[in-house]
Formats: C-alpha cells, structure tokens, sequence
C-alpha cells in the first residue's frame, strides 16, 4: 500500500479567477503565453484536462509536441470550491489523527499555483468578521489548515491545541509567529534560537506614508498591517490582563513535552475560531510581506504549520501533530538546481515522513499554456511521492543492507548540523572576509555540483534502463529516450567537470597556509563518512530512489 496519497488541485486559469499574472522577477511586464493551438485565437488555452482520476497536461506546441498523462493521483480537485478541497484533503487526515496517528499535509508546485489558496485560503479571508458571519459554521472560503484547527477545536477529545508556524528560506528556519525571528535547528530537548543572528530585512523605509491606495498588497503596507494588528492584540491582552488580574500572554509557556518544541519555534494556544483566525493571518502577512521583499524567496522559501493537539485518553496526555507544509516547486528544475536531498526541510520533514504517519501530497498546477512545463514538473514530483512505500529508515551507515543514498542524506544533514554548532572549519585571522566568502562559496558550488551529478547519473541510469526495455528500433518513443540518454548523459559530463574544476579550486584555497583551520575531530570524521558514500553512491550510479518515504522526494 502506498505510503502517501497524491491528490492534485487545479487552479482555474488566470483570466477565470480574475488573476493578472506577472512574469516572475518582476513587478511589470505580464505573462507572455504560448499558444497551445496554431490557429489566430488570442484567448489563452486550457493546459490541464482531467478524465476519472489521470491529469492529463498538454505542453504548446513551441516546446513539445507531446501531452504527458499521469494516472497515479487518488482524485483530483478542479474549480475553487473550498468545502470539497477540505472533504477530500483534510477531512480523511482528521480522521487518521483520531487514530491517534501523526498526519500531514503537502501542497506542492510552483508559484502561484494555489498553495497559499489550498492551504489557508484566498487573500483577506482570514478575518474575525469571516468567522462572525459563517457561525456557527466554518468561514466557507477558508483553507485546509485553518479548517482544521476549527474542526479540532470542537472535538471534544481534543484538550488543547497550538500552532506553530516556521519558514525555511535559503536553508535557514525562521518563526513565522514571533517576526520571523531565525531559529537553529536543534534536537528534541535541546531547541535554541540561533544567537546573534540577522533577521533577513524587509524594507527599510516606514510603511502606510500616506501615497499607498487602500487595499495596496506591497510589503511595505502588509508590514504595517501586520504591525497595527500586533497591537491592537497587545491592547486586547493587557485590557484582558486588568480584567483578570494575571499574565494574559496568548503565548504557550514553554511546553514541557519534547516533540512540542522540536526547533525553539514559538507554540501559540488557540481557544477560539477567533485566535484560528489571528495566528493564520499573522503566518500569511509574514510570509507575504517577505515575497514583496526578497527577489528570490519565491522560489525557494517553503513554509510548515503545525497544529498540535493534546487529546486524554484511558492510557493519559496523548499529543499529536497535523503538519501542513507548503513546499515551492524550485522554478524548473532546468533553471536553477536546489539541493533538497541534504536540505533543512527534508530534515524537518522526516520525521513527519516516518513511522506510520498519514501523508498526503497536494500537487498544485495552475491550468493554463504558459503554466504547462511546470505543470509536468509537479506532476512527475507527485509520480515519485505516489511510487514510495513504506520502509524502514533504521540502516545506519555502513551496513550491508542500508541504501547509500540515504545514508548520504544522513550523513550531509549531520554534517551541517555540525557546523552550524561552529564545529566545521575556521579561518585564519588577517584573511579578508571576501577571500574566507569566495571560499565557502567555492565549497558550497563544488557541493551541488556533486548533488547534480549524483541526480543525473541517476536519472541517466533510469533513462538507460527504459530504452532497455523498449528494445531500441525507430518508434517515436524509443528515439526520445534515445535523445534523452544523450542529454542526461551530456549533462553528467558536465556536472563531472564543475567537480573537479571546483575540487582543484577549493584544493587550492586549502593549501594556502594558515588560511582554513582543521575542523573538530567529530566533524572531520563525518567528513570522511561523507566522502566514502559519496564513492559508494557515485559507483553504483547515483542508488535507486524506490521505496525511501524522505529525503529523495525532495
Ligand atoms: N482554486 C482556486 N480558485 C480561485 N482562485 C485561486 C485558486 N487557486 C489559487 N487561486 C488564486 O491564485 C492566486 C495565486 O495562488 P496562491 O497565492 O495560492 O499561489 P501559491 O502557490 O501559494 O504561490 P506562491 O508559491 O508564490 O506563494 C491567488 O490570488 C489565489 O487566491
């Protein structure tokens, strides 16, 4: 059986949804379509058709004459209905958290595919005057997580519930419910903020001046949105503090249960549809008043809420996590690569990918021709997610029967840790800092380019193994596998110079006396580890990515 469920949402197209969308990276120039068809309409074309449960998407015809199927999804979700999103995405993984079961839930795909929408619902929807009007009933435009939260709420087993909210950009976790403060990795018992640490900064210049229309989206005005409402709930809680006469923070005192707090990340009660309705919003003004901000982040900036639960049960305190990611497809892969086999998120995820939990993935495709090569991206993300079952992940490195692949991902992820707790390698004093960058820069390239390589070997050895069984001859699909050999194995060649010009480089920098000082003996050990799985994988051509529930899906 498979481990997790794939369901994929299609947005409706832009001009459906009253949407003007934008070329990515900039603020003004709109989305230049290709034409689907060769005839003179200039209306855009539908990319995206769906028959029983297989997605078919349809790529123009600049690009690829081909249509790709995918059959692998347990149901699809057209149209912009939120009810039926929730009966069918959140609804079945309510049920398995009264089982007593960890669950949690994915949205995947590029930008502007409907995540936020899945997940939270439309811009504006989070709002006290939503919940006043739906009651009792829940706000018909919410999203899966603050529906869940709602439904939690009322279930009389549920004894508490809190929300955590984190962002993961550029390798680094931030907490989306305390200004996005950065946090540090860290173990079960042992979370930290990370020390003296710059939050990445939005724009310097005071918001709401006066020149911004009413309803303006920029960063600046969600700042001060975000600002004002911040204190208008510091008004609330100190006006409830006299009421009361005793601390009234909204804020959870530190929960005393380990996996509450797995990264010092800030847990907030909720009690009310009201309290759903603040926290959700604060998490989506953060992180939208951060996309106005930062050129890159939408391509790389993934966010994770948590809802945990405290249930009493006949055996005592049972607690439970619905985890509600949402993960931005890299912009095609071809563009820009983004190593998430040893990434931060794949290490908080894995744990969530382990051990029984419920999974579902929502792939997000936006219909629409200028929309179809990513589409097929996500879509072939969802074929990986829907092939995995369920495996132990115990092996540990080494050991005859462990996948080397995975020991890898291990093995990078410790690593990392490792010099985050500054047990890496240091620099002599009197080098300039851009000298001690351009290095770490070097090391960093030469790391991803070995990424690459293991991905494409992989990928080639898959490619080679179907024109295997398609037995070669003159048919439309062995030639395309015959030329798609040539490009990955092309590709490879590539990535295999990058290493060695980067190792000569970095060799180099090394040799400069005094310049890198030896790290901790733990971390250089771990280093050798590193190496020696790296020769493991690199030999058997890259490992095989069946059956591992983390870090290859990523
Ligand atoms: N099913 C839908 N029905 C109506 N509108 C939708 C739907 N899905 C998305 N939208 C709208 O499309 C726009 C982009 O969607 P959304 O912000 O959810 O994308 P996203 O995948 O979260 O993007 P990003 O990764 O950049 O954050 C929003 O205005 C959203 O409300």
């Amino acid at each position: 059986m498979p481990a997790i469920t794939v369901v994929a949402r299609i947005r409706p197209m832009a001009d459906q949804i009253g949407l003007t969308e934008r070329l990515r990276g900039t603020d003004t120039e709109t989305l230049k379509l290709p034409s689907l068809s060769s005839g003179p309409s200039s209306a855009p074309a539908s990319s995206v058709s769906v028959s029983a449960n297989t997605l078919t998407v349809r790529t123009p015809a600049s690009t690829s004459s081909a249509s790709s199927s995918f059959s692998y999804l347990s149901s699809t979700i057209q149209g912009s209905d939120q009810d039926a999103t929730y009966n069918t995405l959140g609804a079945p993984i309510l049920s398995h958290l009264a089982n007593n079961k960890n669950s949690t839930v994915l949205a995947y795909g590029q930008t502007g595919s409907g995540k936020t929408h899945t997940m939270f619902g439309p811009e504006g929807a989070l709002t006290n005057d939503a919940v006043k009007v739906a009651h009792p009933n829940v706000p018909q435009s919410w999203g899966i997580f603050p529906r869940a939260a709602f439904f939690l709420l009322s279930d009389p087993a549920v004894s508490s519930l809190s929300i955590s909210a984190i962002e993961v950009f550029q390798e680094k976790t931030y907490d989306l419910l305390n200004s996005r403060r950065p946090l540090q990795m860290g173990t079960e018992t042992a979370a930290v903020y990370a020390p003296n640490e710059r939050v990445a900064s939005l724009h310097g210049a005071e918001a709401s001046n006066g020149t911004h229309p009413p309803g303006c989206r920029c960063g600046v005005c969600w700042q001060a949105k975000k600002k004002a409402q911040e204190e208008r709930m510091a008004r609330r809680d100190s006006a409830q503090a006299a009421q009361t006469k005793r601390a009234p923070s909204k804020r959870a005192a530190a929960p005393t249960e380990d996996n509450f707090r797995l990264i010092g990340e800030t847990v907030e009660v909720v009690g009310t549809p009201q309290d759903i309705a603040r926290v959700a919003s604060t998490v989506e003004a953060t992180r939208i008043a951060l996309s106005h901000n930062l050129n890159d982040r939408s391509s790389r900036s993934h966010a994770m809420i948590t809802l945990h639960l405290a249930k009493h049960d006949a055996s005592g305190r049972e607690l439970k996590q619905l985890l509600l990611g949402m993960v931005i497809q890299g912009l095609a892969m071809k563009k820009q690569h983004i190593p998430y086999r040893d990434s931060k998120l794949t290490k908080l995820l894995r744990g969530q990918l382990e051990g029984g939990a419920k999974i579902t993935i929502c792939v997000c495709v936006a219909d629409g021709a200028e929309h179809a090569e990513e589409s097929v991206c996500t879509m072939r993300f969802g074929s990986r997610c829907a092939a995995v079952s369920n495996v132990a992940h115990e092996q540990s490195y080494g050991e005859g029967g462990g996948d080397p692949e995975e020991a890898l991902n291990r093995c990078r992820a410790e690593l990392a840790e490792l010099e985050e707790k500054g047990f890496g390698e240091t620099f002599g004093q009197g080098f300039p800092e851009s000298e001690v960058n351009g290095y770490k820069r070097n090391v960093a390239t030469l790391s991803e380019s070995k990424e690459r390589q293991l991905t494409f070997q992989r990928d080639l050895m898959e490619a080679k193994a179907r024109a295997k069984r398609m037995g070669g001859g003159e048919s439309r699909g062995s030639k395309k596998i015959a030329s798609k050999v040539g490009e990955l194995a092309a590709k490879v060649a590539e990535c295999k110079r990058d290493v060695e010009n980067y190792e000569g480089l970095v060799m180099r920098q090394r040799s400069i006396k005094g310049f890198v000082r030896a790290p901790n003996k733990l971390y250089a050990k771990k280093l050798g580890e590193l190496k020696e799985l790296e020769q493991r994988v690199t030999r058997r051509g890259g490992g095989g990515v069946k059956g591992s529930a983390s870090a290859p899906l990523l």
